[in-house]
């Protein structure tokens, strides 16, 4: 039987204020509350947009962990605002993306998931700022909105992280549904496609899968890159491909390198990828930051000094993703302690990146056990186990990154480890970036979270 729903939440609480810091509980968790528990699906009331999209950044995995120890279960979590209690600076979901609870999620809770995802409301041309960096990827994007399955097909979208390849790709979704209402666009990521043919294959109903999408009028394929080395999915692909091109559709792809630099890619899919347009985007120049920037603050309704703009476009050079959150957590930041929006100010919490910032170990410790799903007795452990030894190196690795401690020490840290052990992890940590950007992700997405604890001390 499932407890009440004050009582859990009461359990959570307690379980929470034990594993996370003092701000950090008393900022995000304590203003929270639980509003419903149907269908395995708990839904979490938040005092405000930022703090939901907050939460539902980086804390939505503890709490789903915390929820089930207690319950016995996974649950699905949802998190949603009080009414009319908006915070001042931000219009709904602006900053981060919204986190909607559809209608009928409790109802739907159980049955399957819609195959294509939906568009990003922001991610339309007029948002999108055209530099010298992007100016080709820009163009081609919009000569393809307005004429879709004539010279640039495939549009083949390259570029590093975070640099606009999605927003781009998205922006030709719009134009298209927001000029011809009938058109049917399908944005979907390489991982969807795979598990969608997954499903499709558990479900013996391939054939349904191949109506749907090849029922497209322009596919957006995110992320292809992870299409190396999956066999089926890259067959499937290429018949879609084929059966799309052919009907004179418009095939739109992005990846974070060119077709020819994916490894274990067939022959065939490559040199289809690269018989339309290969149009790459480099990383921002500095105006390019502060323009991007000084767009988001305005859509925002965020007064934001030139002062302010240039140091943090000084300080977030190669990653316009890593730029938003700089002013993400400059606004919070600013918001929360009640400070004036200026340089001295931000300082703290917005660190340059190069600079390693004064990251405890125990930080460290409890950020990288808490994301990987491990304890802290488990990174200090002898354990071999897959997850452990992979968060302990992940942790070294880091511990690497963000502190001075010695390589002896770091050791220590983890349970009196080799000095050799750590630099093995490091090393190891290293090389796979090359070819995992998943990992790098991750690794970026764990710095955050060690910065942001930091600048909260
Ligand atoms: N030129 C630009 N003008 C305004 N915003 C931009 C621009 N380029 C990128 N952005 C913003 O930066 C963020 C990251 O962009 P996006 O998700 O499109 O990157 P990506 O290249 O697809 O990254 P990934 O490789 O991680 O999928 C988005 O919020 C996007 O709106």
């Amino acid at each position: 039987m499932e407890i009440p729903i004050k009582t859990l939440w009461i359990q959570v609480l307690e379980r929470l204020q034990l594993e996370l810091s003092r701000p950090t509980f008393e900022t995000w968790i304590k203003t929270a509350s639980a509003e419903r528990l149907e269908n395995n699906c708990l839904v979490i009331l938040t005092p405000n947009p930022f703090a939901r999209n907050w939460l539902q950044k980086y804390y939505i995995n503890t709490i789903a962990r915390v929820v089930q120890d207690i319950l016995g279960h996974p649950v699905e979590i949802y998190f949603t605002v009080a009414q009319g209690d908006e915070i001042s600076f931000l219009n709904e979901g602006e900053l981060t993306q919204a986190v909607p609870i559809p209608n009928n999620i409790l109802e739907n809770a159980s049955k399957s998931k819609t195959i294509t995802s939906e568009l990003n409301y922001k991610y339309v041309f007029s948002r999108f700022v055209v530099g010298a960096n992007n100016r080709m990827a820009h163009a081609a994007s919009l000569a393809v909105a307005e004429s879709p399955g004539r010279e640039f097909n495939p549009l083949f979208l390259c570029g590093g992280v975070g640099l606009g390849k999605t927003h781009l790709m998205q922006a030709i979704g719009h134009y298209r549904r927001e000029n011809y209402s009938d058109s049917k666009i399908f944005y979907v990521s390489c991982e969807q496609f795979t598990n969608d043919l997954i499903t499709a294959i558990r479900n013996d109903n391939r054939q349904g899968f191949r109506e749907h999408y090849r029922a497209a009028d322009v596919l957006l394929v995110d992320d292809i890159q992870f299409i190396e080395g999956k066999e089926s999915t890259q067959e499937e692909f290429f018949h879609t491909f084929n059966t799309l091109y052919e009907a004179g559709k418009q095939v739109i792809i992005a990846s974070d390198r060119p077709p020819n630099q994916i490894p274990r890619l067939q022959e065939r899919l490559c040199s289809r990828f690269s018989m339309g347009l290969i149009a790459d985007i480099q990383a921002p120049d500095l105006e390019t930051r502060m323009a991007i920037l000084q767009k988001k603050a305005e859509y925002e309704n965020i007064i934001l000094p030139k002062d302010v703009i240039e140091y943090i476009a000084l300080n977030y050079t190669s990653n316009i993703r890593e730029l938003e959150g700089a002013l993400i957590r400059a606004v919070a930041y600013i918001s929360i302690w009640g400070l004036a929006m200026t340089v001295e100010n931000l300082v703290p919490v917005l660190q340059p990146k190069t600079e390693k910032l004064p990251a405890t170990p125990e930080a460290i410790l409890s950020v990288v056990a808490d994301a990987l799903n491990v304890s802290i007795e488990d990174l200090k452990s002898n354990s071999r186990r897959r997850e452990i030894s992979w968060a302990r190196q992940i942790g070294m690795y880091l511990m690497r990154q963000h502190t001075d401690l010695s390589l002896p020490r770091i050791g220590e840290v983890f349970g009196g480890k080799d000095h050799t052990t750590v630099i093995y992890s490091c090393d190891k940590i290293t090389q796979l970036q090359e070819s995992d950007r998943t990992l790098v992700q991750t690794l970026r997405q764990l710095s955050d979270r060690i910065n942001m604890t930091s600048s909260q001390k």
